[in-house]
């Protein structure tokens, strides 16, 4: 049996939450980059004259006219009421808009699910009067995206680094707990929850153990965007279910040197484009993303002087390139250097050769991660 949260009067929270790039190259479902787009949501909660719980969503932004505006289907309410319903909980009777302002776009591999599961959590921390802890947060968000590194990088900020614990067989109850890649179907009916379904047991604790990597403020970020969508779940499709050692060996032995060599004064090009290489999931994507491995590995410090490195952004299809600012200004929120400039175009082109749309943006790393602010 579940209750509506509390309601006291007029409440009034923000949500905020990054952007972010996985995998950096070798760092599969390890490495995540925090970056300067968000997830806003506006939230407040008033008293409705009818006792019971009326949710209204509205969108500006990416995902407008796409993201669904019923709050049983819509991720970010389902994840919240996954949170509500394993506190024995729903939504407070009363009247909850939520305005959401979106900057990531969807499917493009800049963490636009991991995001949105992020805000959902805090969302039913929020309407739940839950407190819960930033690791709490990560526990819920990593029961339902399950590749904690953009989860990570979303909730916590900066360039991270995490693993997910190995869950004893008791913890994990699978027809329970909503583990998915995007939470297909939550809950089942995707509908208001009804007094005799089952209710979500609250995820293990620790489910995630992360640490944070220095990131130089030498490095402008520059993402190009394809015009279309590369959805996650088909591009971990696109994997094989083993790989050779001397593939893994290969990746281990650049992971290693890329976690710190991003956070290294001055900054070493060449070291960094060559532990930016992958062998166990980009070229294993080319079919689904073209141009893919032309563009990464043609693309060098020695023709593109500035370029750091450059890779698949999570499942991609969005390239990441890191380009070094060192003895440049820095450039102000949204501006590119003259050196992420060319880095930008250069992608563009190469891709137009191919016949393919793409816009490039010019970021930073987002170092504040999401946060939870109520208005008083
Ligand atoms: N702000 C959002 N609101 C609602 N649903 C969202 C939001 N962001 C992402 N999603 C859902 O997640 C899907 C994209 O997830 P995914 O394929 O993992 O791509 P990404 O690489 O952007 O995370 C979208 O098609 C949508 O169903
Ligand atoms: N490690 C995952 C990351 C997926 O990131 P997304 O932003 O594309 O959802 C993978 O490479 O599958």
């Amino acid at each position: 049996m579940f209750h509506a949260a509390p309601t006291a009067g007029q409440r009034r929270w923000t949500i905020r939450v990054p952007a972010s790039s996985a995998n950096i190259g070798p760092g599969f479902d390890v490495l995540g980059l925090a970056l300067s787009r968000h997830l806003t949501l506006r939230v407040s909660l008033s008293p409705c004259p009818e006792p019971e719980s009326k949710v209204t969503l509205s969108y500006t932004g990416e995902g407008a006219t796409d993201a669904p505006l019923d709050p049983y289907k819509n991720l970010i309410t389902r994840v919240a009421l996954y949170v509500l319903l394993s506190h024995r909980l729903t939504f407070p009777a009363a009247h909850v808009s939520i305005e959401i302002d979106n900057q990531v776009p969807f499917g493009r591999g800049m963490g636009s699910s991991a995001a949105a599961v992020v805000a959902g959590v805090l969302l039913g921390d929020a309407l739940g009067d839950l407190k819960l802890s930033q690791d709490r947060v990560k526990d819920y968000a990593l029961m339902v995206e399950r590749h904690p590194d953009n989860v990570t990088a979303a909730l916590c900020g900066g360039f991270t680094g995490s693993f997910l614990r190995m869950l004893e067989p008791s913890e994990l109850s699978p027809a329970a707990i909503p583990l998915a890649e995007v939470l297909p179907a939550y809950p089942a009916n995707a509908g208001p929850p009804q007094p005799g379904d089952d209710l979500p047991p609250q995820p293990p604790t620790n489910v995630g153990r992360h640490v944070r990597y220095g990131f130089s403020k030498d490095i402008g970020v520059v993402v190009v965007v394809p015009k279309f969508e590369v959805e996650t779940a088909k591009a971990r499709g696109a994997l094989p279910d083993s790989y050779p050692r001397q593939d893994v060996v290969f990746n281990l032995q650049r992971l290693a040197v890329l976690t710190a060599s991003l956070g290294a004064s001055p900054l070493d090009p060449n070291v960094i484009w060559e532990s930016m290489r992958d062998k166990v999931h980009q070229p294993q994507r080319e079919g689904l993303i073209p141009g893919l491995s032309k563009i990464v590995n043609t693309m060098t410090p020695a023709t593109h002087p500035g370029l750091l490195g450059i890779c698949l952004s999570g499942a991609g299809p969005t390239i990441l390139a890191l380009v070094s600012n060192e003895g440049a200004a820095k450039p102000a929120a949204g501006e590119a250097t003259p050196q992420m400039r060319e880095v930008g175009e250069a992608i563009k082109a190469l891709w137009q050769q191919d016949g393919i749309e793409v816009e490039w943006l010019p970021l930073e790393m987002d170092d504040k991660g999401a946060t939870l602010e109520e208005h008083k």
